[in-house]
């Protein structure tokens, strides 16, 4: 007969195991988005997104412009950048955009509005479904939607299934991109990306990113905004480690100061350094600071190259630390080296 000791041991192993097999399902969910096949997210190839640049969708002629702008990604504009009284018209023009838009190098991105507006669903009708004409071939669909002001799982739920039933038969199975902009959003974040981990997996879209909705997180703490953004701190770094743990791009907040291209050439940089991978713009004359704050410099790369390299001869020699440059250098350092490689590989790899 058992003793007490020993069903307190069974129990408790049996306890351990569904934590453990939890922990994995978890870890196995977060790796498979997108169809990577490894955990690392070294050596993974990815779709560049330094600038994220919104196109109001009401006006033509900014829309027109998107083939010569040297953006990554180019975000067909439904929500906030357009008034209420021009969303039909917009949408109008985002689906002639999509048919004569030309693009090389560029994701052509849709943001359309939040599923609390009640606007989503007839963005989605409009644009990818039938609504108001023939439903466009696949290729002729945005590669990426972008789907703001995402607090609840509850929202994804509803916009999976508008997308679902968009989708008319076709084999259209788009990037996605949600937004965190609330503390609701920020604080169910982890929840939301689980489930949309689960929806990848089963080829309704591919979750890709996350962009920090900064302007309308400040509204909802009720803080004034600075140029040093110290009361957004918690939730830009919160939102990176989230993001990163389900290995996902993210993108950092809007500078508003259209003329303040220091600030902006400042807070770029600061982004990067953070971890973001891309930066959220508004418009051309921001363009050029952005995409060079989240292109690693040469003086960089070669730093990377020969730290590498240093780390290699030094394995070989049976040496797990070695001093480079001045500084330590062990497996972390190389891991830092390896992602800005990784980072020049996707920037400048070949469409
Ligand atoms: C917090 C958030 O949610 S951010 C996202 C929502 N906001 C937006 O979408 C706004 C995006 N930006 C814009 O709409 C514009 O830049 C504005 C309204 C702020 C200013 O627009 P304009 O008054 O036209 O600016 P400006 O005259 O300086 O533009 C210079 C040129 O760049 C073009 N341009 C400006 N912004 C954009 C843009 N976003 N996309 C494409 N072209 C643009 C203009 O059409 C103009 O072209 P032209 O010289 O051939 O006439
Ligand atoms: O949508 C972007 C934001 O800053 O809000
Ligand atoms: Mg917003």
């Amino acid at each position: 007969m058992a003793t007490r000791q020993s069903l307190f041991l069974i129990n408790f192993c049996k306890q351990l195991n569904t934590i453990v097999q939890d922990r994995c399902k978890d870890r196995v969910i977060s790796m498979i988005r997108m169809g990577y096949s490894t955990v690392s997210n070294i050596d993974q190839t990815y779709i560049p997104r330094r600038t994220v640049m919104y196109v109001p969708g009401h006006d033509p002629k900014k829309l027109k412009k998107i083939p010569n702008l040297g953006v990554d990604c180019a975000v067909l504009e439904c929500e906030d950048g357009v008034a209420i009284n021009m969303k039909v018209q917009a949408r109008k023009n985002i689906r002639e955009a999509l048919e004569y838009l030309i693009v090389k190098n560029v994701d052509l991105a849709l943001r359309v509005n939040s599923c609390s507006s009640q606007l989503m669903e007839d963005d989605l009708g409009a644009i990818i479904g039938s609504d108001i004409g023939e439903p466009a071939k696949v290729e002729r669909l945005p590669q990426t939607i972008l789907l703001p002001k995402l607090d609840h799982v509850q929202e994804l739920v509803t916009f999976t299934e508008r997308l679902k039933s968009v989708k008319l038969n076709r084999k259209y199975c788009p990037y996605l991109i949600t937004y965190v902009e609330s503390t609701q959003g920020l604080m169910n974040m982890r929840d939301i990306m689980k489930q949309a981990a689960k929806y990848s997996e089963e080829g309704i879209f591919r979750m890709d990113g996350v962009v920090f909705g900064s302007d309308d997180f400040v509204a909802d703490i009720g803080a004034d905004r600075t140029s040093d953004a110290k009361e957004l701190i918690y939730a830009r770094q919160k939102i990176i480690a989230i993001a990163k743990a389900f290995r996902l791009q993210v993108i950092d907040m809007v500078h508003v100061d259209i003329e303040d291209l220091e600030g902006l050439k400042r807070t770029s940089i600061e982004g990067a350094k953070m971890g973001y991978t891309g930066k959220q713009v508004i418009h051309p004359k921001q363009i050029q600071t952005v995409q060079e704050a989240f292109t690693p410099s040469p003086v960089k790369v070669k730093w990377a190259h020969e730290l590498i390299e240093g780390f290699e001869q030094h394995q070989k020699s049976g040496k797990g630390a070695f001093v480079f440059r001045g500084q330590m250098i062990d497996m972390p350092l190389l891991r830092q080296a390896k992602n800005i490689l990784r980072v020049v590989e996707n920037v400048h790899r070949p469409s």
